[in-house]
């Protein structure tokens, strides 16, 4: 995903986290009229709209196979609606400089670029702050290490720092802490959920834990009962 380009908006990774730390304070990340399919596949959504406040914290309940990460993708503008539209703040997503949405994924090797030094990448949208790297258990020895030097759990620290780097608006988190045990993905919520409600960020969470989601979201959407 990293390099892959993602239709309209927000062109490519890149661009995702490039320069600007600036936007108009958003009011709201909205969907609305979704349809999509895949080239030659199924439709996945038929005029699905649905809208997150900023400090929501949003999760998104669905079956498998049903679209969840998807729509995240779609949502961070790194897939372009067949119809309809994704807004922040009643504005299309920019089509240059740093995306107001970030997504981290649930495969963190895809969203860096291998060839690169682990500060690097944690740096690409601007300085990261001494809280962050605390607050997310990033050892200094890290640094400068490449991704394959590091565990799957080690690289998405460094790809959640660099989303919070990015000073989105919006986080969408696709089973972000999905490959983390007990006790770590305790510790990353804690941060992620203090974090964004200081910030104002609001937030979209997709897991299959049930008891993450109860812990973590301040509204649930089931995704079936929207796309009726
Ligand atoms: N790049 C792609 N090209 C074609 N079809 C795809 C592509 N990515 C996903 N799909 C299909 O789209 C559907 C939705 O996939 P998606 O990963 O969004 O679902 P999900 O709800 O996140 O599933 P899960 O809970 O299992 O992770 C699936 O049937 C999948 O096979």
């Amino acid at each position: 995903m990293g390099k892959a380009t993602n239709g309209e908006a927000c062109a490519t990774e890149g661009q995702h986290l490039a320069s600007g730390r600036e936007h108009a304070s958003a009011r709201a990340l909205e969907v609305r009229g979704l349809s999509f399919s895949y080239p030659g596949g199924r439709q996945l959504f038929d005029d699905l709209s649905v809208r997150i406040e900023p400090g929501e914290r949003v999760a998104f309940i669905a079956p498998s196979g049903f679209g969840k990460t998807t729509l995240c993708r779609i949502l961070a503008g790194y897939l372009a609606p067949d119809e309809g539209s994704v807004l922040v703040d009643g504005a299309a997503l920019p089509l240059r400089g740093v995306c107001p949405v970030q997504l981290i994924g649930q495969h963190p090797e895809t969203m860096v670029d291998p060839r690169m030094r682990m500060r690097a990448i944690m740096e690409e949208a601007g300085p990261v702050g001494d809280e962050i790297v605390q607050g997310l258990g990033i050892h200094e020895a890290w640094m400068s290490r490449h991704p394959h030097e590091l565990s799957g759990g080690e690289l998405q620290r460094f790809c959640i720092a660099r989303a919070l780097a990015a000073n989105p608006r919006y986080l969408i988190c696709d089973e972000t802490t999905a490959m983390f045990d007990a006790v770590a993905q305790d510790e990353i919520w804690r941060f992620l959920v203090e974090f964004t409600q200081r910030h104002e960020m609001g937030l979209v969470l997709v897991s299959h834990s049930p008891s993450l989601v109860d812990r973590v979201a301040t509204r649930v959407v089931k995704l079936t009962d929207l796309d009726e």
